[in-house]
């Protein structure tokens, strides 16, 4: 089997103003839809970050991947470091959500590849991926302090304004009662870090027996995190699970363990296997976020599993907003990584679009059942495709500006980190 032919299509998916500590999300969210033809008939899926620089880096390795047996993981990488070679690394520009270029661009078409060959063979993904040791995936609840939506031309608000403690124990009953989910995330760093707690408190008498966690992407010093913590109770008895990416940069996060045995997550410091190293050494988190949209594709998040197992790390999923076949990638990887023992991420819930046919899976108490069917399990819905890369073009939105955004709702924001 050759790949003979390589699409990528770029798509934009209406999106409500979620705030996070850099901003809020704009009217669209962006992807880019993978399609890899083959000389069987076959054709591999992937989908990943639709902005500027993932596009281009995409766009750029495409034509070199002509040829390429898509059991070939080697001469995948080496064609990908070949066409990108200033895009890799620790140290590479960091303009897409400070990850690095070829691992981004190698973990799409690593996943198309494996579609191809999981459909090639017969087998599911997961089976390629060492086997399922779960078939049900439980996500948490992705809780958010939101704005109202002002302005409706690409699609409509979801839940309105989110911005108190109460009105999120709201956006959370509606969400437990669609979904079933039996874990909630909050994204904190937006709201003073008292009222982040109160709203965590709340949720704790809302929901005695749903696991907790809140992730203020590095918005709080050490001492605040370590105030935090003590307000929520302290780690036996307490109101968190884990405590994800609190304090800004690997040194503030080892600081902050040193004084604290809250199982500390992150998905900012460790992106890289070599940060796994250094992560150990320094006790600086607990737990690592796995995402095959980055970590090397489905089998380089495998592969952080068993790192994180050997170093005595545990593991849970990132997720970023994303479609239905990022969801199955999702749901393999974690069917396939024994130690991912926390509910995954994901941003599902917060849009209403969907790209692979037969529409939106459903989730029964906060679970998807992995996909059974050969590769990703999932087809593409090609009228919904063309929907969306025709609103990527009217909406002539390139990348993702979290801070350009929030303006138009806070013209005084200013963007800190830490900012308590
Ligand atoms: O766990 C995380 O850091 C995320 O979910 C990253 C996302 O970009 C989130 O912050 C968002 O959607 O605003
Ligand atoms: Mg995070």
């Amino acid at each position: 089997m050759k790949i003979t032919r390589i699409t990528i299509t770029p798509i934009a998916i209406p999106d409500v103003p979620l705030a996070n500590t850099k901003g809020v999300h704009p009217s669209v969210f962006l992807r880019s839809i993978i399609e890899l033809w083959t000389d069987t008939g076959l054709v591999g899926l992937g989908e990943t970050y639709g902005a500027k620089r993932t596009l281009e880096g995409l766009r750029t390795v495409a034509p070199r991947l002509e040829g390429l047996d898509p059991w070939d993981r080697h001469d995948l990488r080496r064609r990908i470091e070949a066409a990108l070679p200033d895009a890799g690394g620790v140290n590479a520009p960091t303009a897409l959500a400070d990850h690095k270029l070829v691992d981004v661009v190698y973990s799409a078409f690593e996943i198309a590849c494996l579609d191809l060959v999981g459909k090639a063979t017969g087998r599911p993904l997961h089976d390629l991926l060492g086997g399922a040791v779960r078939r049900t995936i439980p996500f948490c609840g992705y809780l958010f302090y939101k704005f109202a939506k002002r302005d409706l031309t690409f699609g409509p608000d979801i839940m309105g304004e989110v911005m108190t403690p109460d009105a999120m124990v709201e956006q959370a009953r509606e969400f437990v009662g669609a979904y079933g989910f039996r874990s909630l995330k909050l994204k904190g760093g937006v709201l003073e870090p008292d009222l982040e707690v109160e709203t965590l408190l709340k949720l704790r008498e809302a929901f005695p027996d749903h696991a907790l966690r809140i992730d203020p992407m590095g918005a709080w010093t050490v001492p605040t995190a370590l105030r935090v913590i003590d307000a929520l109770g302290g780690v036996h008895g307490g109101v968190l699970e884990y405590l994800e990416d609190p304090c800004r940069g690997m040194d503030a996060m080892a600081e902050l363990s040193a004084q604290t045995d809250m199982p500390l997550a992150t998905n900012l410091v460790v992106v890289e296997f070599e940060q796994v190293i250094e992560a150990v050494k320094k006790d600086a988190v607990q737990i690592v976020l796995s995402d095959p949209h980055y970590w090397r594709g489905a089998t380089g998040a495998i592969h952080l599993g068993e790192i994180c197992r050997a170093a005595g790390l545990g593991v849970a999923m990132h997720s970023n907003s994303h479609l239905g076949i990022s969801l199955a990638a999702m749901c393999h990887v974690a069917a396939a990584t024994p130690n991912l023992t926390y509910d995954c991420d994901t941003h599902y819930p917060w849009s209403q679009k969907e790209i692979v046919a037969g529409g939106r899976p459903a989730f029964v108490d906060g679970c998807v059942q992995v996909p059974e069917e050969p590769g990703l399990g999932v087809e593409l819905d090609h009228e919904a495709v063309a929907e969306l890369h025709d609103l990527y073009q009217r909406a002539m939105v390139a990348d993702r500006d979290d801070t350009a955004e929030i303006l138009k709702y806070r013209p005084d924001f200013v963007r800190k980190v830490p900012r308590w």
